[in-house]
């Protein structure tokens, strides 16, 4: 989901908002709009919480924050305290930092959803593109990830790996016949345009299953239906339309909605392939057998058909494609970045290769020791034992790749917006230090609190990526020192499909490429700290593993 909302770009709004400020403000006349800020709107109307000072000649803090997210939250939570209020993407926001970050991730009177929509009306797309569900806190998209996807996890891993395997095979090879450079060194002007192929082949396979996944129309909707989207979402204006005009756009929305040509694509392509499933069902009952079910999200969703009260099989599609948007998108940029981590910190590379194949190596004696046993007793050995599989990257060797883990997971420690997650109070909401949000007013993540806390372990600020190696710290652990994926009741169900996702494409890039570098290195930094949703500013150029 973060990915929808991040695709606008928060300097977008601050821009937007700088139109309609005069220029050259003083410091006196800051202060002045500090003060109406506080008072005007959104902040509410608990006077304890400090409002951050603006710096001279800034009339909000987009560009201050912008400029360096790190040194603007030392200096206000170093005036202000755990908890104070700044005026950030054209709107009021409460930071809300430290211990008190779980209050609000806890507290169902804090909406993230709530807020995410006061800034995109995202809400009025989702409802004209499902015919069931409307209700605001509907649990159901979560439940179809958490139900359908999540446990079935180490089933679908052979399809995602396949699928990720192939696809960087069939991309890489398309630029080694155009930009391969001397050395075994291969120039990739855009990298994204690998990692998304790759993520959009596999999550189709899972979703609504190879078959439907050949279509290419159907992968082509996996990868532009986000960036549609995207587009039409706006940067946080909507927020300041009148009720008038919020509504216009809300009825837009629902007849222009460019998700419904993908929808229909979903529809088109699934509607043929659902038919068939159904005769060789009906068949296979009149026969006596067993339907054998396909195994994907689609066919589930179908079984489930009245336990989630879906109307049609275009109202499944509008569902699969919410879960189109909150997952490939995200995963894409996330696996993306990954890649230029690897590049930015080659000394971890040797480290990570080793690993894969110590675990490989592991898991084959430990199959050749149980073949070797049943042998011993005299007892057949099964196909799940079949040698040629004992090197298959399955979701039990991806686990036991602790290095990588926890290279993934200082990633997002890293990489992530130091304010991001607004979750806007539905009620006056006391924190425990007795402060009170009020009714409507936004409380905003600060992550680096969270992030960059003692509990991190040393050197916080650094990339350490063998951090948490050894420590129960899983990247799918969301808790309140690990905050990319939300926590709580609302924390992103989908995390255990994209770190497994995100570890086998490194996993992969790794054991073909023994070095990646950056092709511009001046934007390294830029790069790494990028928020999700951002283009990527430069190539990469891949070494072959001799
Ligand atoms: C790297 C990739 C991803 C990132 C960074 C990410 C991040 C997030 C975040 C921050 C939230 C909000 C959590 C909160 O409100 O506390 C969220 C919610 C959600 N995500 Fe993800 N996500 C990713 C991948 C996925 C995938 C692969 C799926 C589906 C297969 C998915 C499905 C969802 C859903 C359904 C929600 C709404 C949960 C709710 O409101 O209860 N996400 N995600």
């Amino acid at each position: 989901m973060l990915g929808l909302v991040s695709n606008s770009p928060g300097l977008a709004a601050s821009d937007a908002l700088k139109a309609a400020i005069p220029i050259g403000i003083g410091l006196a006349s800051a202060a002045y709009l500090t003060m109406k800020a506080v008072a005007g709107d959104g902040f509410g109307s608990d006077k304890s919480i400090p409002i951050a000072s603006l710096r001279a000649g800034d009339s909000t803090h987009d560009k201050e924050y912008y400029e360096d997210q790190d040194a603007f939250i030392d200096r206000c939570q170093s005036e202000n305290g755990d908890v104070f209020g700044i005026y950030l993407m054209n709107k009021n926001q409460i930071v809300v930092s430290g211990p008190m970050v779980r209050e609000v991730f806890m507290n169902e009177d804090f909406s993230a959803g709530d807020s995410i929509d006061e800034l995109t009306s995202m809400r009025s797309y989702f409802r004209s593109m499902t015919k069931s569900n409307a209700d605001l806190d509907n649990r159901t998209i979560h439940e179809l990830v958490r139900d359908n996807i999540t446990p079935y996890l180490p089933r679908y891993t052979a399809r995602i790996v396949l699928q990720l395997e192939k696809n960087l095979d069939i991309e890489m090879a398309k630029y080694e016949a155009t930009c391969r450079k001397e050395d075994g060194r291969i120039l990739v002007e855009k990298p994204i345009t690998i990692l998304q192929e790759m993520v959009a082949n596999a999550m189709a396979t899972v979703f609504v299953g190879p078959e439907i996944a050949k279509d290419r129309h159907v992968i082509e909707t996996f990868i532009h239906a986000a960036a549609d989207f995207g587009k039409v979402l706006g940067s946080g204006e909507a927020r300041r339309h009148s009720a008038w005009k919020s509504f216009l756009r809300r009825t837009e929305h629902r007849i222009m909605n460019p998700l419904h040509k993908h929808i229909r694509v979903l529809v088109d392509a699934s509607t043929p392939v659902v038919l068939e499933r159904r005769r060789l069902e009906k068949e296979a009952e009149a026969q006596g057998r067993v339907y054998e079910r396909p195994d994907d999200i689609l066919q589930k969703l179908l079984d489930s058909f009245d336990k989630y009260h879906f109307v049609d099989l275009e109202d499944v599609c509008g569902h699969l494609m919410i879960l189109i948007l909150a997952s490939v998108h995200t995963t894409t940029d996330t696996s993306t970045n990954l890649l230029f981590y690897l590049a930015a910190y080659p000394q971890y590379i040797q480290t990570l290769y080793e690993e894969q194949k110590e675990v490989l190596d592991q898991i084959q004696k430990e199959r050749e020791a149980q073949r070797l046993e049943l042998l011993a007793k005299g007892e057949p050995i099964g196909d799940d034992l079949d040698p040629s599989e004992d090197r298959f990257l399955t979701a039990a060797a991806i686990k036991r790749m602790a290095h990588m883990d926890s290279f993934v997971r200082e990633v997002f420690r890293n990489r992530i917006d130091r304010l991001t997650l607004g979750h806007k109070a539905r009620k006056d909401i006391t924190l425990s230090n007795g402060m009170v949000i009020s009714k409507g007013v936004t409380a905003i993540i600060n992550m680096k609190s969270a992030h960059q806390s003692p509990s991190q372990g040393e050197d916080v600020t650094e990339f350490r990526p063998w951090r948490f190696v050894g420590k129960s710290k899983a990247a799918t652990k969301a808790a309140a020192d690990f905050l990319p994926f939300g926590m709580g009741k609302h924390a992103c169900p989908g995390r255990f499909l994209a770190i497994q996702e995100l570890k086998t494409i490194g996993v992969l890039m790794l054991s073909r490429y023994s070095m990646l570098e950056i092709q511009d290195p001046s934007k390294t930094t830029k790069i790494l700290r990028s928020r999700i949703g951002t283009p990527t500013i430069s190539g990469l150029i891949f070494t072959e593993r001799k």
